[in-house]
């Protein structure tokens, strides 16, 4: 059964990791997908690609989420191409480990910019298209287990992701009487580009996955079906919600 037979889902960040995911995963399942994202034009490309081969309509748009004009340039290019905008994936982030007594300024208002102040734009931007078009819509954002807990070389960064969470329980208040759902996936330990090198660390990747109860780090893949599950009409009574995708790390105490 494809549950997104017809939409047209939006994915920031989306040749790698996690949006590369979401992307396929929403190609998979019917849509036609516009990716936006950052700098490779040879991943963007062949994320299209691979969107393609799957018999669906792909599109690669270039842009710094951190820019408020990105999100409208974004929304406006992927209209011009598929006629509308049904689901958007707020998915770019960033997160430049360090620690926190000589965090420099600038890798703090980095991280806000694009973790923070991308999704909040990408979010309106969608939003607006949403309510222009008259027919409701889904926004789902990648938020993390780090909304709840905290990290001690991920000061600048914890704070971002609880945002995007809140985000989207006021986004969820704010849009639902357009027809419009928000809600956030919050992710464990996901192995990606974003932590190949902080996860180099052996001892540290073992401490990680002693914590998991499945008994393994999350592979992009594994957020795909639940970012398209909420994307879709089987989530159609579900906003202002978040789901925990991590394998069980957030509940596992002792
Ligand atoms: N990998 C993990 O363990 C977890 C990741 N997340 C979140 O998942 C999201 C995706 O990250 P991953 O797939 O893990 O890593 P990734 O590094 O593969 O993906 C991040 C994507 O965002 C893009 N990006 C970065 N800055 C951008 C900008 N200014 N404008 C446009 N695009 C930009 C990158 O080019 C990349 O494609 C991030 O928001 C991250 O915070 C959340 C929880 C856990
Ligand atoms: C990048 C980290 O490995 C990852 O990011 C998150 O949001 C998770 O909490 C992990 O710490």
């Amino acid at each position: 059964m494809k549950l997104l037979e017809g939409k047209t889902v939006l994915v920031t960040g989306g040749s790698t990791g996690i949006g590369r995911a979401a992307a396929i995963g929403a190609a998979q399942h019917g849509a036609n997908v516009a990716i936006n994202y950052a700098s490779s034009d040879d991943k963007a490309a062949s994320c299209v690609a691979e969107i393609e081969a799957l018999g669906q309509r792909g599109l690669a748009v270039k842009g710094d989420v951190a820019l408020p004009e990105s999100a409208t340039d974004f929304v406006n290019k992927a209209v011009e191409a598929f006629g509308r905008v049904d689901v958007m994936v707020s998915n770019a982030g960033i997160c430049p480990f360090h620690a926190f007594l000589d965090m420099p300024v600038e890798t703090v208002d980095r991280t806000f910019r694009v973790n923070l102040h991308g999704a909040y734009y990408m979010v309106q931007a969608a939003a607006n298209q949403m309510v222009r078009q008259g027919q409701g819509g889904a926004i789902v954002a990648v938020s993390s287990i780090s909304a709840l807990v905290g990290g001690e070389f991920q000061t600048h960064y914890t704070p971002t992701k609880a945002g995007v969470h809140s985000l989207m329980q006021s986004a969820a208040i704010a849009l639902g009487k357009y027809g419009i759902r928000c809600n956030s996936v919050l992710p464990g330990t996901i192995l990606t580009e974003i932590n190949k090198e902080d996860l180099a660390d052996q001892d540290k990747r073992d401490r990680m996955t002693a914590r998991i109860p499945l008994g393994r780090l999350g592979e992009s893949e594994d957020l795909a079906g639940p970012i398209v599950f909420l994307a879709s009409d089987m989530a159609a009574y579900v906003t202002g919600a978040a789901l925990l995708v991590d394998g069980g790390a957030f509940v596992n105490l002792q």
